[in-house]
């Protein structure tokens, strides 16, 4: 019978000069812990989400140590309106009421938590799930939250948003050893057992720096940060993020995602990247090839 399937245009000999290629890159980063920030709204495309699940095993398996925190900020927004209830956000946080808080904790904790766990596994790895009530890693307070534009000290509270007061790398890095991949919701827990929905990049860019990491590349639903004309930008120092806030160009979403990218890289995690989640495995492009996709984010 005649194979009427198209021919491949790479060639085997292309394909195993592709792989050997990424070899460079695999030695930089054997052993080596990157974190990986799952945007909610990088996560749409069943397909899209497989090539997710897929890279970071295949990440696993080469030898380097990922580590994923998810957001879910649509899919929060989803079962919020199903309860009557509309969602709403004061520079980029979400305003978190005692019953949206149940709702963050059901959709992050458990639906998509337990949805990428259980892609990431079908591709072949090992995933476990946690927030940060889990061996209460993640420690937080109530947020008191800056206003933009206004005097030092005119704070805005948001409810029972967090701020991030201390993670314990330990749990992480034993999950690490074992070869399990770390699957982390943005949730944290206060002194006195309190449940504090934190924003996702901002938990993303504290545990780059708790534990070191190497990389810091956030996954979201634009091709990096874009000027006022819509043009990626590949490169931001500190001076040029503080233009783009003050004029405005920096908005939503990208405001938490920007000021953690920057304060990882000002901490000590080596490289730190805003990507497009919707491009098929823009992890691989992103880790394993030195076609740098997105925007990085420098330290100076
Ligand atoms: N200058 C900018 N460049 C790119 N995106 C921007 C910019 N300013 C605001 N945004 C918004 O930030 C969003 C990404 O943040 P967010 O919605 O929180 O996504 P995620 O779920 O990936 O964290 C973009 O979809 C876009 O609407
Ligand atoms: C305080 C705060 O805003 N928390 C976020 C947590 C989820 C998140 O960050 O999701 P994305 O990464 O998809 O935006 C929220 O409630 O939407």
């Amino acid at each position: 019978m005649t194979d009427t399937r198209p021919a491949d245009p790479v060639t085997p000999a292309r394909k195993a000069e592709i792989l050997a290629e990424a070899l460079p890159y695999i030695k930089r980063f054997f052993d080596k812990t990157i974190v990986i920030k799952y945007g909610g709204n990088a996560m749409t495309d069943p397909h899209l989400k497989e090539c997710f699940a897929q890279d970071v095993v295949l990440l696993k398996l080469v030898g380097l140590n990922p580590v994923v925190v998810h957001g879910g900020g649509p899919q929060i927004e989803t079962l919020l309106t199903r309860v009557g209830k509309k969602g709403e956000f004061i520079q980029g946080m979400r305003v978190t009421d005692a019953e949206t808080m149940e709702v963050v904790e059901m959709v992050l904790g458990g639906q998509v938590n337990k949805e990428i766990v259980n892609l990431i596994n079908q591709a072949g790895g090992k995933a476990v799930g946690l927030t940060g009530k889990d061996a209460s890693f993640i420690r937080a307070k109530k947020l008191l939250m800056q206003k933009l534009d206004a005097p030092a000290g005119d704070l805005i509270d948001v409810g029972q948003v967090g701020e991030i007061t201390s993670i314990d790398p330990s749990l992480i890095a034993f999950l690490d050893k074992g070869d399990f991949i770390p699957v982390i919701a943005p949730i944290g827990v206060g002194e006195e057992g309190e449940t504090y929905n934190i924003n996702a990049d901002v938990v993303a860019g504290k545990l780059a720096e708790i534990l070191k990491a190497e990389k810091l590349v956030l996954l979201t639903n634009t091709p990096g940060v874009l000027d006022k004309a819509g043009n990626l930008l590949t490169g931001l120092t500190p001076r040029e993020i503080d233009e783009l806030v003050a004029d405005g160009t920096l908005s939503g979403g990208m405001l938490p995602k920007i000021g953690s990218a920057l304060d990882a890289a000002r901490n000590g995690v080596k490289s730190v990247h805003i990507i497009d989640g919707r491009v098929e495995h823009c992890l691989l492009l992103e880790i394993l090839t030195d076609h740098g996709v997105g925007t990085m984010i420098k330290s100076k």
